[in-house]
């Protein structure tokens, strides 16, 4: 059963159809990447999925249980991480700290959960076993970070909820080919017991690690199968991938 469906979902920015009609489903155990040029409408599907965003229309499943509407923190409960395209990193603080702040403020209804964090040591094992997972195991603040690391971090607190489904906007956004070589092996690893859903500008990286893809152009879906297939696709060669792709 699919973990994560998407049925004609729809965002309207007044007189902009930023996602139209989009359908889509992940299994876990699958890699499913979605591009498109820029303005495509792709971020916008992201905060959808993870509740940033309310749909204009359509509906969203998890699990087969209809979550369409949910706002963010209850859909992270329900089993959706997310890492953002924009750090939300607090550098000041240790590594462990943002993880462990990630995964107590995923458990907990606003307001809640900060009286609550004291005393919750769940946080603090879900902390380490997602670090460990992302291979940053790393003492300090998160400010003397690299880049890379950092983007590694920001997969860790995704991890530490505990998501069934991960939303990865752009993980190798700054990222050097030796980190991105890192990269590519720990979402195909992460996409073994998860449904991964993965935005990425680097076509190399994304046909080598995608299960799965969905194209969109002008926020609607034009093309979708395996990588095989997209790349195939006379559509996609003429909307968006160049006739040598
Ligand atoms: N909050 C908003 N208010 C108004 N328009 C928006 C908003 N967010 C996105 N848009 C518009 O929706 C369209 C899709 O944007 P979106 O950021 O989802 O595209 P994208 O495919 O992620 O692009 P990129 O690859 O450049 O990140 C764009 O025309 C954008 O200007």
């Amino acid at each position: 059963m699919s973990a994560l469906e998407a049925e004609a979902l729809t965002r309207r920015f007044g007189g902009l159809t930023a996602v139209a009609d989009v359908s889509l489903s992940i299994a876990v155990g699958e890699l499913h990447a979605v591009i498109g040029p820029n303005g495509a409408g792709k971020s916008t599907l992201v905060n959808l999925l993870s509740g940033t965003l309310p749909p204009s229309s359509g509906r969203f499943r998890l699990g087969g249980q209809d979550v369409t509407g949910w706002p963010s923190w209850r859909l992270a409960q329900a089993g959706i991480g997310r890492s953002f395209q924009r750090t939300n990193v607090l550098r000041e603080m240790s590594v462990f700290e943002n993880v462990r702040l990630a995964a107590q403020a995923a458990g907990f209804a606003p307001g809640l959960w900060l009286r609550r964090a004291k005393r919750a040591a769940a946080p603090i094992e879900a902390a380490r076993a997602a670090l460990a997972r992302v291979g940053l195991e790393r003492e300090g603040i998160a400010g003397t970070l690299s880049h890379g690391e950092l983007r590694l971090l920001e997969i860790a607190m995704a991890l530490a909820t505990h998501p069934r489904v991960l939303l990865l906007d752009e993980p190798l956004a700054g990222m050097g080919p030796e980190e991105g070589e890192r990269v590519a092996a720990l979402l195909k690893e992460l996409a073994r017991d998860h449904a991964v859903l993965l935005i990425e500008h680097d076509m190399d990286f994304v046909f080598a690690v995608a299960d799965s893809m969905t194209v969109m152009v002008d926020g609607r879906v034009l093309e979708q199968g395996t990588p095989t297939a997209i790349r195939a696709s006379d559509a996609v060669r003429e909307a968006y991938l160049g006739t040598d792709a």
